[in-house]
C-alpha cells in the first residue's frame, strides 16, 4: 500500500477546510472550527493501487506563526495552495509559500523529484467581486511549475474531487520517477566493481 501525504496550505480562511471535507464527504459544511490542525486520513484505490492519503490541513494562525514551513515541506509528498479569487492579499500569500516551496535548498533538502503542487484559486462562486484574475493564477502556476484551477468549494463537489485526483496521481507519478532514479543494490555495486577494475585493466 502507498502512503500518499498532502499538505493543503493558504491564507487565512481561503477555503482549505471546505476543500478538504467536500473531497473527504463531498458536503461544503459552511462553518469550520479553524483553531486547529488536522490531518485526515482516507483510503483510497486509484489506478488499481491501494493507497493510504493522509491530508494536512493546518490551523492558520500555527501556519503564520511558523511560515519557515520546514516540517510541513519534510512531510509532503505534494501541497494543495489555496487562495481566495475575492481577496488579493491571499494570492499574495499563496505566491510566497509557492516561492518558498521551490526555492533551490527546500527543493534539494530530501527530495528526489520535484514535490507535486496544485494552485487552486477557490470562491469561485464570488466572481462578481473578483481581485485576482484567472490569467494571473494561471501564470504564477505555469512560472512555478504548478498545475491550476478555479473553483468553488461551496458549488462545486465534482471538480474539487478531481483537483484532489490530479495532484494524488502526481504524486504517484513522482513516486515511481523516484523509484526509477534510485540505482539497485546490485547494479550499483557492480557499477563500483567495473570502475574500480575496469580502471586498472586500461592502466596496466
Ligand atoms: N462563497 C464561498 N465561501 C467559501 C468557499 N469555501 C469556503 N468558504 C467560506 O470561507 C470561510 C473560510 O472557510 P474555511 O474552509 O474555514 O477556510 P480555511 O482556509 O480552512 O480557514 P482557516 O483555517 O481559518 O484559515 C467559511 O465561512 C466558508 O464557508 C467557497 O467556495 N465559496
Amino acid at each position: 500500500m502507498n502512503d500518499v501525504k498532502l499538505a493543503v496550505l493558504g491564507g487565512e480562511g481561503t477555503g482549505k477546510s471546505a476543500l478538504t471535507v467536500r473531497f473527504l464527504t463531498k458536503r461544503f459544511i459552511g462553518e469550520y472550527a479553524s483553531n486547529f490542525e488536522s490531518i485526515y486520513n482516507k483510503h483510497l484505490c486509484l489506478e488499481r493501487k491501494q493507497l493510504n492519503l493522509e491530508i494536512y490541513d493546518p490551523c492558520s494562525q500555527t501556519q503564520k506563526a511558523k511560515f519557515s514551513l520546514t516540517s510541513e515541506l519534510h512531510w509532503a509528498d505534494g501541497f494543495v495552495i489555496v487562495y481566495d479569487i475575492s481577496d488579493r492579499s491571499s494570492f499574495a500569500f499563496a505566491k510566497a509559500l509557492i516561492y518558498r516551496i521551490r526555492e533551490p535548498q527546500t527543493s534539494h533538502c530530501k527530495r528526489a523529484v520535484e514535490s507535486a503542487m496544485f494552485l487552486v484559486g477557490n470562491k469561485r462562486d464570488l466572481c462578481h467581486v473578483r481581485e485576482v484574475g484567472w490569467e494571473e493564477g494561471q501564470k504564477l502556476a505555469l512560472d512555478n511549475r504548478c498545475q491550476f484551477c478555479e473553483l468553488s468549494a461551496a458549488e462545486q463537489s465534482l471538480e474539487v474531487e478531481m483537483m484532489f485526483i490530479r495532484i494524488i496521481k502526481d504524486i504517484l507519478i513522482n513516486f515511481k520517477l523516484k523509484e526509477k532514479r534510485r540505482p539497485s543494490g546490485s547494479k550499483s555495486m557492480a557499477k563500483l566493481i567495473n570502475n574500480v577494475f575496469g580502471k586498472r585493466r586500461k592502466s596496466v
